[in-house]
């Protein structure tokens, strides 16, 4: 029998010493969950000029015009980050997709990277890079913080959703194989090692970030082995933290409620496999105003890689119509994450500012701007 540890990148996710140490107050706490002496914390110190280096992965479809957006933002902001761009074109070594060793070493001399979008093949080519780059860190969570948007109208005011999405297995495995001919098995790995930093650092988040709740998002009525052992691991790690509610739901009824009213939602933290994560974060987008908004981190011991929940959109790449806030708020929790607060708030501030007085908008938020043109109204404010 083939032991599930062959499956999963080893752990050296060490989860003592977690101190739970709200970021700072800013405006919308995005990054309740990094900073600190705690799982995730940056460990980059700032060069002999003055500066942090931080790898730059600009990406496939709008990740540049996006990525450009973000550089021209910060540097008018004066943020003392220097860009180490880095290309991740796959590699096929031992029949296992990889990145370059250079993007590899990049990241693990940094700490930190700023990442656009990448684009996967569909039904053949390379494995997905978005999950290699996951995996390869083992970038264990995937923090997804959802808000509503001052002055942008959507049926719902206030939404405020956070959910964290378990980062390097579940059905994203990538073990697949034909049993025979016209059969194919895909493997959904749960362990509880991989469950158990995860569910950790859902709990710690909702301490640090104010969420009353931990709600564990399963379908363990039918996954009753894999999902049962990541709700059986969120129980007993909901034991350690027995100032935070926990409770489960199962996915369908989850999606109902979300859609029907997701103010319910607003106090607490969801955590839940990996898949299922991956489409509520994009559920919870359209509540807000879609995927140019929507931030996430993907957060690991080590290292964490920053980047939007959107894909490349191959519709409207090169043409200057992308929204890039959602990469936008993504580099402030970067930031954030980075200690580097002040900043951090300025621009957030700009740019939530800009949006609320709503003249300056791209058009996936009912305005004709492009996108320089949106981050040039962005600049005026700072
Ligand atoms: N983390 C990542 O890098 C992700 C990569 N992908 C990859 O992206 C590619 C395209 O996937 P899709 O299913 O088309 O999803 P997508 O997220 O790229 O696009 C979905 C829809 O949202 C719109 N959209 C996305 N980001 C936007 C932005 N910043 N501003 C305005 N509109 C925006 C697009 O125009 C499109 O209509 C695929 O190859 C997929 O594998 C998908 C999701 C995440
Ligand atoms: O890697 C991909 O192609 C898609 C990943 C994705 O949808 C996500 O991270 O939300
Ligand atoms: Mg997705």
């Amino acid at each position: 029998m083939i032991s599930a540890r062959a499956f999963v990148a080893p752990s050296r996710q060490c989860l003592r010493g977690l101190r739970t140490v709200p970021t700072f107050s800013q405006a919308r706490g995005y990054a309740a969950a990094a900073g600190g002496n705690r799982v995730g914390a940056f460990k980059g110190q700032k060069g002999s000029d003055g500066n942090y280096t931080v790898t730059l992965i600009e990406g496939d479809g709008i990740g540049p015009e996006i990525s450009q957006s973000i550089k021209d933002i910060f540097s008018a902001a004066k943020v003392p980050i220097k860009w180490e761009p880095v290309d991740v074109t796959p590699i096929l070594k031992d029949g296992r997709t990889t990145i370059p060793d250079k993007a590899i070493q990049s990241v693990q001399k940094n700490y930190v990277a700023l990442k656009g979008p990448l684009a996967t093949p569909v039904g053949k080519g390379h494995v997905s890079l978005n999950l290699t780059l996951r995996r390869t860190f083992n970038l264990f969570a995937n923090l997804r913080p959802c808000r509503s948007i001052a002055g942008y109208k959507t049926p719902y005011d206030n939404v405020d959703t956070v959910l964290i999405r378990e980062n390097t297995e579940g059905e994203y495995s990538g073990i697949e194989h034909v049993v025979v001919d016209g059969v194919v098995q895909s493997i959904k790995l749960i362990t509880r090692e991989a469950s158990e930093r995860v569910l950790r650092f859902a709990f710690q988040h909702a301490q640090s970030s104010g969420k009353k709740k931990v709600r564990v998002v399963h379908k363990a009525t039918i996954m009753k082995m894999s999902d049962g052992l990541f709700l059986n691991t969120a129980r007993d790690v909901a034991k350690e933290f027995p100032d935070i509610e926990f409770d489960a739901e199962l996915l369908d009824n989850t999606c109902l409620k979300m859609v029907t009213d997701p103010t319910p939602y607003n106090d607490k933290v969801l955590v839940m496999p990996n898949l299922y994560g991956d489409i509520l974060s994009d559920m919870c987008a359209g509540l807000i105003g879609g995927l140019g908004l929507t931030p996430s981190g993907n957060i690991g011991d080590e290292c964490s890689i920053f980047e939007a929940v959107h894909g490349s959109a191959p519709d409207i790449a090169g043409k200057g119509l992308a929204n890039p806030t959602a990469l936008l708020l993504s580099s402030i929790m970067m930031l954030q994450h980075m200690g580097l607060n002040e900043h951090a708030a300025r621009i957030q501030k700009a740019a939530f500012d800009t949006l609320a007085e709503g003249k300056t908008l791209t058009g996936d938020l009912g305005g004709t701007a492009k996108t320089h043109e949106y981050a040039g109204a962005i600049i005026k404010r700072l």
